[in-house]
């Protein structure tokens, strides 16, 4: 029987392949200790060190079995830290740093700075006054020659033009309508082969109108509220393994006849602070 390669069965994965480097930074502050998106409402405080500890564990192990984990320091007081996707946008050598809208992030800023200056990415100059929250808003669709970049909540409409400037690929702008779904990253998943799972109603119409010029319809796997909310959307695609926090078994079996293999891996702690497993990483070695 021919096994699919996916991340979770490495022994496969021919040794001459360049594997994937994704960031990554250890939960060591991790916490709510304010409120900056709907789903940290109530919950400050309320994290659970040690589940959070081994859930982060797993899923760290998870992805190791596809790419090489790089490990950001973390620092005490920025307990939103451990959301590396957030850190900045890659393409290629290049790396833009985010910009945070919220007060409370800002000082990991330099932080993943240095870190992509002394990884050697070249570190473009971005626009101070334009929130732009990294791959939580800006992801590379794995068909078309395109970005995506979703604004309206943490990234500002600016951003997409602004990435477009520095990246020299068309960039699509997405406007993101709903407060839960206030990252691109956490309703929209561009996955190989030019699929794309993604949660319709957090989009305003013209948004939608430009994934259905992009996309074609057979690649187009839309998601119930439901899934949405499990943050299924969420989920760290290496090597046709789609690690996600939770996702019901109608789209899992819908994944898996695209060619996908769905692992769940819980994450309820860090859904507390409103993210979960691809806020958790990102993809250093995009092309
Ligand atoms: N969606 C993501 O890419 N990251 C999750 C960020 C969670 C963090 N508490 C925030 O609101 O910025």
């Amino acid at each position: 029987m021919t096994q699919p390669h996916s991340m979770f069965e490495p022994a496969r994965a021919p040794r001459e392949e360049r594997r994937q480097r994704v960031l990554m930074c250890a939960p060591d502050d991790f916490d709510v200790r304010y409120v900056i998106n709907p789903w940290m409402e109530h919950q400050i405080g309320r994290t659970a060190r040690t589940l959070a500890r081994e859930q982060w564990q797993t899923l760290r192990a998870l992805v190791a079995k596809s790419a090489e984990v790089e490990l950001v320091t973390p620092a005490a007081g920025l307990p939103d830290m451990v959301f590396t996707a957030n850190a900045g946008f890659v393409l290629g050598s290049t790396a833009v740093v985010s910009r945070f809208r919220a007060e409370e992030r800002r000082p990991e800023e330099p932080l993943f700075r240095a870190f992509f200056e002394a990884r050697g990415f070249r570190v473009a100059a971005w626009p101070e006054h334009v929130p732009f929250e990294g791959a939580g808003d800006a992801l590379i669709d794995r068909g078309a020659d395109v970005v995506w970049c979703g604004h309206g909540m943490r990234s500002a409409e600016e951003a997409p033009a602004a990435l477009e400037r520095i990246v020299s690929r068309r960039v699509i702008g997405l406007r993101l309508i709903d407060p839960r779904f206030y990252h691109l990253d956490t309703c929209f998943c561009p996955l190989a082969g030019g699929w794309l799972m993604f949660y319709p109603p957090a989009f305003d119409a013209a948004s939608r109108a430009a994934i259905e010029a992009i996309v074609p319809r057979e690649k187009r796997i839309e998601i119930d509220e439901a899934d949405a909310m499990r943050f299924a959307c969420n989920a760290v695609d290496l090597d046709g393994g789609l690690a996600l926090n939770d996702a019901s078994p109608q789209l899992q079996r819908r994944l898996r006849a695209a060619g996908f293999a769905p692992v769940v891996t819980p994450l309820s702690e860090f859904m507390k602070a409103g993210g979960a497993a691809k806020c958790l990483t990102l993809k250093l070695s995009e092309d």
